[in-house]
């Protein structure tokens, strides 16, 4: 670990209250993942992709890197599992079909993100972490996540001013570390995840805009740059 990362120390006051409230949030996501039928996980997440289509198209956006939402994460297809083990792909068909390049990210061992065209759901292997991920035969490198116009972030809860609380691993750290600043980086959160602010340490980067199932698209304050 670098020099520029020794603030955050595991046992600090801000990993710990991420930490708590990563916790909180994945429990409180998982309850209510699971008072849902399938049936009403389905129209949430077609309307919250519905919000992401029109907000990008209204952008003009034609490249983004996106990823595909799994378990109970905003944007999921619920149902059993597919014959042919394939897993059911909501968001990046939806950007696809709408004529939008998709880069999918793979996760690396190094817990950094290589990324690679999303070309369909026939062309999804498994990946670590019951995640689906490219072909890491088509990977483009970790630096081609600079090409997209727009990059969709998971997060398990955002606040207003563009804190965004991940999984942890730091993956999205590394890979927004590289993007140019004036790109919008936009997190999918449920309606109740948009909070005033989360604990943030220096290597987090706001996201400018939030997408949620009811309340759509939403700039944030931190957003310094319009499309
Ligand atoms: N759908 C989706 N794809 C994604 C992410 C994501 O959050 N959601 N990522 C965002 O970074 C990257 C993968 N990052 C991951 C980082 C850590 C773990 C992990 O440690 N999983 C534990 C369970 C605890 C957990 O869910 O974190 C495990 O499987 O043992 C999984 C994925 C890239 N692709
Ligand atoms: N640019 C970076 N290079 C290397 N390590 C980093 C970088 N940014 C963050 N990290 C490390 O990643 C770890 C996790 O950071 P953090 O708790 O902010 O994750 P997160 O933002 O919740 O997760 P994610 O980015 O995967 O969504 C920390 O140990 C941090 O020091």
């Amino acid at each position: 670990m670098s020099a520029t990362y020794a603030s955050a120390s595991p046992d600090g006051p801000v990993r710990s209250a991420k930490a708590s409230l990563r916790a909180a949030r994945r429990s409180a996501r998982a309850a209510r993942f699971g008072s849902l039928s399938p049936a009403e996980v389905a129209v949430e997440s077609r309307r919250l992709v519905a919000h992401l289509l029109a907000g990008l198209n209204e952008r003009g956006v034609w490249s983004v890197a996106a990823y595909l939402p799994v378990g109970s994460e905003p944007g999921v297809v619920p149902g059993p599992p597919t014959l042919s083990g394939a897993p059911r792909v909501g968001l990046p068909d939806a950007l696809r079909e709408a004529g939008i390049g998709v880069l999918l990210p793979l996760m690396r061992p190094d817990r950094d993100l290589d990324w690679a065209p999303y070309e369909g759901r026939e062309s999804l292997v498994r990946g670590p972490h019951d995640l689906w991920e490219p072909d890491p035969a088509s990977t483009l490198g970790v630096d081609a996540v600079r090409s997209a116009d727009v990059v969709v972030v998971p997060a398990l809860a955002v606040g207003r001013d563009g804190s965004r609380l991940g999984r942890g691993a730091g993956c999205y750290d590394r890979a927004l570390a590289r993007v140019a600043p004036a790109t919008p980086l936009v997190a999918l959160v449920y309606d109740d995840e948009l909070l005033d602010a989360v604990p943030t340490e220096p290597h987090d980067r706001p996201v400018t805009d939030v997408v949620t199932p009811t309340g759509g698209w939403l700039p944030l304050s931190s957003r310094g740059h319009h499309l």
